[in-house]
Formats: structure tokens, C-alpha cells, sequence
């Protein structure tokens, strides 16, 4: 264990993949139950809002015309998944799939050992928490309400993605989910996370920092620049300011 420092704050807000859950189980287990399932998900539920904006900006970013295909969009977004390009309207469809397979119990989250433990004791101590992930809000609360530890959306009082606060390498949503905090001091706002460009856009909008480097994860040797890195919460204290 190495000592990640101390931290009194009034918020901590969270990255999920690489942060919390092991990179494979995005990119293994919830790619790979929603990679056959999105093509029928698209067929089945033609009239819903968000399945037809995500189709509709499937196709303009992708340069498909209106009379595109179910496969052709799929092949699209199969090709985002592949490159791990978290493009919003991808991230919207995953997170309708991921709900209906936690809700079936086809899914249940796992996360890093450390992980529940940690933010248990910080609940406890009344430290308000809230997430951050390009995953959308729907999919992240849907993955938090079936675990191992049981449900922990409890653990939460915020949710963030790209789409109610904006991309994650840009300061202005950091600024954005401040506001959405209710305004605290930025350097009373801590954020969590694996990425270094998150942790730079974050920083620049006034919040502290801590990297997360987990040994096997794609970031475990990664330069965390002026951030200070970690390998598990086990190793920063967090405190209510
Ligand atoms: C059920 S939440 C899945 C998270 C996800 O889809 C994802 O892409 C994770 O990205 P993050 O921003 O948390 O690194
Ligand atoms: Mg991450």
C-alpha cells in the first residue's frame, strides 16, 4: 500500500472503467452481451426517443443515409466497440441493453476488491459521492443495482455521462457537473480515474486529482504527469470537508 495522501472535500466524483470495474468487464462482459443485442434492440423499439436519436446520429456521423440498414448501423457501432470509441449514441443503446440484462439478472457487476469497502466506509462518513463515465446514466445506475456487494446505487447522490455534462477530456464538463453539484469550490471537488487526458481536463477546471494506475489495467504504467497515482482507494484517505 502506498500512502495516496489525504483528502478533505465536498465531493468525490468517479470514474467507473479502470477506476471502480476492471477494464474486462466493460469491454468483455457488457460489450459482449450488447454486441448481438443491438441490432434487435434497434428493431424492437422503433418509436422510442432514444433509440431513434441514437439511430439518427449513428447515421450522420457515420455518413449512412436515412435508408440505412439495421445491419449497416450495427456494423457501425460494432466497429466503435471494436476501436473502444465511446461515441454517445453507442453509449445510449448499450445502456438501454445493459438495464433489461441487469434487471433479467443476466448481469451482475463486479468491481475492484478494494473498491466497495472503500466507498462504503466513505458513504459512511458522509462523504457525497457521484459518478462520472461515459457509460450512460441509465446503464451506470443499472450496473450499480446489481452486484456482487448487492445494491449500491445508494452509495451515489449524482450521475454524470456525456451526454448531461459533455465529453470527459474537457474542462468544461467538469464545470458543468460542479454546477450540477451545487457549486462547490472546485478544489473541494476530488475525481478519480485511470485516464490522464480526464485527470488534465479535470484539473484544469480547478478539481483535484488522484490517478488511479491498477497493476494490469491498460493505464497501470502510463505517465500520470502532475497527478498524483495510486493503485487501489485503499491507498488515498477521504474526508468531509
Ligand atoms: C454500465 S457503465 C459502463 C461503463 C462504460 O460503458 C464505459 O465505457 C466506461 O467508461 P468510463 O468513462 O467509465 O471509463
Ligand atoms: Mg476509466
Amino acid at each position: 500500500m502506498t500512502d495516496g495522501g489525504t483528502y478533505k472535500v465536498d465531493w468525490v466524483v468517479l470514474d467507473i472503467e479502470g477506476t471502480l470495474m476492471p477494464t474486462s468487464g466493460v469491454h468483455v462482459v457488457l460489450y459482449d452481451y450488447a454486441r448481438p443485442r443491438l441490432g434487435p434492440w434497434i428493431d424492437a423499439h422503433p418509436a422510442d426517443p432514444v433509440v431513434a436519436g441514437a439511430v439518427a446520429d449513428i447515421r450522420a456521423d457515420a455518413g449512412l443515409p436515412e435508408t440505412a440498414t439495421t445491419a449497416e448501423i450495427v456494423a457501425v457501432l460494432h466497429g466503435w466497440m471494436d476501436a473502444d470509441r465511446k461515441a454517445t449514441p453507442l453509449k445510449a443503446l448499450q445502456g438501454l441493453i445493459w438495464q433489461r440484462g441487469y434487471a433479467d439478472g443476466d448481469l451482475v457487476s463486479e468491481y475492484f476488491p478494494d473498491v466497495v469497502p472503500r466507498l462504503r466506509e466513505w458513504h459512511a462518513a458522509d462523504v457525497p459521492m457521484a459518478i462520472f463515465s461515459s457509460g450512460s446514466v441509465a446503464g451506470q445506475i443499472a450496473s450499480f443495482s446489481s452486484t456482487t456487494d448487492g445494491d449500491l446505487t445508494g452509495l451515489f447522490r449524482h450521475h454524470f455521462d456525456t451526454v448531461n455534462a459533455g465529453p470527459k477530456r474537457e474542462a468544461r464538463s467538469y464545470a458543468a457537473i460542479a454546477e450540477g453539484l451545487g457549486g462547490p469550490a472546485p478544489d473541494r471537488v476530488l475525481f478519480l480515474s485511470d485516464v490522464p487526458a480526464e485527470l488534465d481536463a479535470a484539473a484544469e477546471a480547478g478539481w483535484r486529482t488522484v490517478g488511479l494506475a491498477r497493476p494490469g489495467e491498460p493505464y497501470a504504467g502510463a505517465d500520470f504527469g502532475g497527478h498524483r497515482a495510486v493503485e487501489s482507494l485503499a491507498d488515498i484517505e477521504v474526508t468531509r470537508a
